[in-house]
């Protein structure tokens, strides 16, 4: 690729640059990682039956610096709250209410146009599902990267490429050699790493990724998770992964979001979750995983079907129709997230875990 060396320009201040040093790091003036505040969020999709609620108040704090996974069954809810975090929720939905504060940012869903364009990639990168597919298959790689740049006002391209470049290596691919390729000349597990590559050479520090290694074979998977970790790790970034596999999720993160019909019903550090699950549902989803060692019977799937828009109850619990522990209450009330100590769990059942605590704190 040679485009980059036709436009060495020196670059006024306030503009972008690649912003990574070689290995990857941010620049040193990057500033800690963000903190993410997530209140109250209702993300509704038009459907035949009227407007009906995919996120239905969902309330999240995701500390500054950790890698949080959003975890739950198929419809759950979990691309929709990763579209409302970079404000790209597309008709036929619409944000009905809330809001999205990321530090250094302010409220994500207030900003527009060139504001909400220029945060997403300098702020916020993201990965989207099926990212292996989503480049453009007839420009190189490189070609795209310039895209970017030049849509985000970078001046600085050469060092953009430096950066691009640097980022790669750091995957363990060939920088220039991928920089040169079409999607075509890429396995998934490759493209998967430039879409890493793409979310963060702008020197986003809040990462947003999307189911990143579904329809990889399990040592890509492998080697794609490895990267995550490192380079969420050297670049100082927060980092929210959806993702529908708990194992990746145990292997990954440091906190767990469950979430169910749109809700987030439990949410803390990964070990105590998948350890000492509280909610009936996340004890259900990790009894239905499959183990290696053991009796694979004791695998029980949960019974009955996640609701959808459609069959979701309008009032109460949501997950009452399949929940073991249903009482009256739940019929008409919907439980509130309670917070005790590091763990937020909105069952009615676990209300009691919440004596010592504030009820109805966020989660
Ligand atoms: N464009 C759309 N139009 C109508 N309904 C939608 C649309 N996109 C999502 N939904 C509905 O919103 C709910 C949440 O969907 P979402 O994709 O956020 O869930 P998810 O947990 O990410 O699922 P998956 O793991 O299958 O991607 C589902 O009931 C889904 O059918």
């Amino acid at each position: 690729m040679n485009a980059p060396r036709l436009l060495r320009r020196s670059r006024p201040a306030g503009t972008v640059s690649g912003g990574a040093v070689p290995g990857g790091a941010p620049r040193p003036d990057a500033g800690p990682p963000p903190g993410v505040r997530v209140r109250d969020l209702t993300v509704v999709y038009k459907t035949p039956l009227g407007e009906l609620p995919a996120l239905g108040g969902v309330s999240l704090t995701i500390d500054p610096g950790t890698i949080t996974g959003i975890v739950g069954e198929s419809g759950s809810g979990k691309s929709t709250l990763a579209l409302s975090l970079l404000n790209a929720v597309q008709p036929p939905g619409r944000i009905a209410g809330g809001s999205v504060e990321v530090d250094g940012l302010g409220d994500v869903l207030k900003l527009k146009g060139d504001e909400l364009r220029g945060a997403r990639g300098r702020h916020l990168g993201y990965v989207f599902q099926a990212a292996q597919n989503s480049l453009n298959p007839l420009k190189t790689v490189g070609k795209q990267l310039l895209d970017l740049g030049r849509s985000h006002g970078v001046d600085d391209l050469a060092a953009l490429v430096r950066d691009a470049r640097a980022l790669l290596e750091r995957m363990g691919l060939d920088g220039a050699r991928v920089l040169d390729s079409h999607q075509h000349e890429l396995s998934g597990g490759m493209r998967q790493r430039v879409g890493i590559m793409l979310a963060l050479v702008l020197n986003a520090r809040l990462a947003i990724l999307d189911e990143p290694t579904t329809a990889l074979d399990m040592i890509t998977q492998a080697t794609i998770l490895r990267i995550v970790r490192e380079v969420h790790k050297e670049r100082g970034l927060t980092t929210l992964m959806v993702t529908h596999d708990i194992g990746v999720a145990a292997e990954v993160t440091d906190r767990l979001a469950v979430m169910y019909g749109g809700r987030v019903v439990e949410h803390g550090p990964t070990m105590d979750v998948l350890g000492a699950p509280s909610h009936p549902y996340t004890q259900g989803l990790i009894r239905a995983i499959p183990r290696l060692s053991g009796d694979p019977a004791e695998a029980r799937a949960l019974p009955g079907r996640p609701p959808t828009l459609g069959t979701l109850p309008t009032q109460g619990c949501v997950f009452r129709e399949r929940c073991p522990l249903r009482m009256e209450v739940c019929e008409t009330s919907a439980p509130l997230p309670v917070r005790r100590e590091e763990r937020t769990v909105a069952c009615h059942a676990r209300e009691p875990y919440a004596s010592a605590a504030g009820r109805g704190e966020h989660a």
